[in-house]
């Protein structure tokens, strides 16, 4: 049995005591809260995953009603135009129950890149040591929340989205309108500046782009910055440098405490969703994904937990972040074959 370490503190504990040579897992939206990390015996060997199509049955499904979504936006809008925050991230919270449970590793694979919804790097953590016995965090994050090789530290945010279109012609146009939204690049903007806000005295060098740049998932299309630094104090670790970053606004908003206590109050609890999925070994290299995209399955896996969302600032839309959660869904629903 691997060593287990329900909290960020614990794991880091183990690292600088030696005890272990690695940790994987994931931690939650609360990065100070229960975490599922462990070390495994064998760090580094992975079994292939393949890629086996799902006969997925619903037979019950729950969501954030879409005007109830709505609803929400505008009170973030007026939360805004308070002072309370400048940026609040909200999601919308879908449950599936399916007729028969589905196998957690066959399903990681479904995410994998090739697969139907492929977009980065696909995972299935299990949550036991996080007291959420026989419960998997399965999913495939196209974002990376940081990784360090070395004294390198690298992050590659994503804020501001478009859906994709449905043709060629349609899908051109989303670009361009992503590319010369006020809004979006707001949006985006307050994820570069807290990253860099928080890198800056950590790194002796740190290139920023001026611009974002446009990325894409099979499903939507991201405004993304590349940041490089090289840190001044290589004791930091990558789980050091996660927690320390997680969650940022691309998940979160701004300033983050009066965010993560708007989204509290507006959500209730977020659990894993938005938190950190990684690993990170005993030198201090590692590397973590922002934990969207994502699934939570049940004891008896046929339930699933997804989420969505998307960031609200001044001048949002409320019915295109509905617009846009729909589109987020579609990773999750794609890789249960619905
Ligand atoms: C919150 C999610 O995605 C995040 C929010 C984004 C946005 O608001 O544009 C873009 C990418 C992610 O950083 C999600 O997928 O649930």
């Amino acid at each position: 049995m691997a060593a287990e370490f329900p909290s960020v503190a614990a794991a880091r504990a183990a690292l600088l005591t030696g005890e272990v040579t690695a940790v994987t897992g994931a931690f939650g939206f609360d990065s100070t809260g229960k975490a599922a990390l462990l070390a495994p015996h064998e760090f580094g060997e992975t079994t292939p995953l393949r890629s086996r199509p799902v006969d997925t049955v619903v037979t019950d499904r729950d969501i954030t009603p879409a005007a109830v979504h709505a609803d929400r936006v505008r009170a973030v809008l007026d939360a805004i135009d308070e002072g309370r925050v400048g940026k609040a991230v909200l999601a919308r919270t879908l449950h599936l129950t399916l007729d028969a449970p589905l196998d957690p590793e066959a399903l990681a694979a479904r995410f994998t890149p090739g697969s139907d919804a492929a977009t980065t790097t696909a995972f299935a953590v299990p949550l036991d040591a996080a007291g959420r016995v026989g419960h998997w965090l399965i999913g495939a994050s196209p974002e990376l929340l940081v990784r360090r090789t070395g004294r390198v530290v690298t992050c590659h945010p994503f804020a501001g989205t478009a859906p994709r279109g449905t043709d060629a012609v349609s899908d051109r146009a989303a670009v361009e309108s992503l590319r010369a939204s006020d809004k979006d690049l707001r949006e985006h903007a307050f994820v570069v500046d807290s990253l860099v806000d928080a890198l800056r005295p950590l790194c002796c060098e740190l290139d920023v782009p001026d611009a974002p740049r446009i990325e894409s998932t099979p499903a939507v299309w991201h405004l993304a910055t590349p940041i490089r630094g090289v840190l001044a104090d290589e004791s930091v670790t990558a789980l050091d440098l996660a927690a320390l970053l997680s969650p940022t606004p691309a998940v979160c908003g701004t300033p983050t405490a009066a965010a993560a206590d708007l989204i509290a109050e507006i959500e209730g609890s977020r659990d894993f969703y938005a938190g950190a999925v990684g690993w990170c070994d005993a030198s201090g290299d590692g590397e973590w994904l922002v934990s969207i995209r994502c699934l939570e399955l049940d004891a008896a896996h046929t339930g699933v937990t997804t989420w969505a969302g998307g960031g609200v600032v001044a001048g949002s839309d409320p019915d295109a972040e509905v617009a846009e959660t729909e589109a987020k869904f579609r990773t999750v629903l794609t890789a249960l074959g619905l």
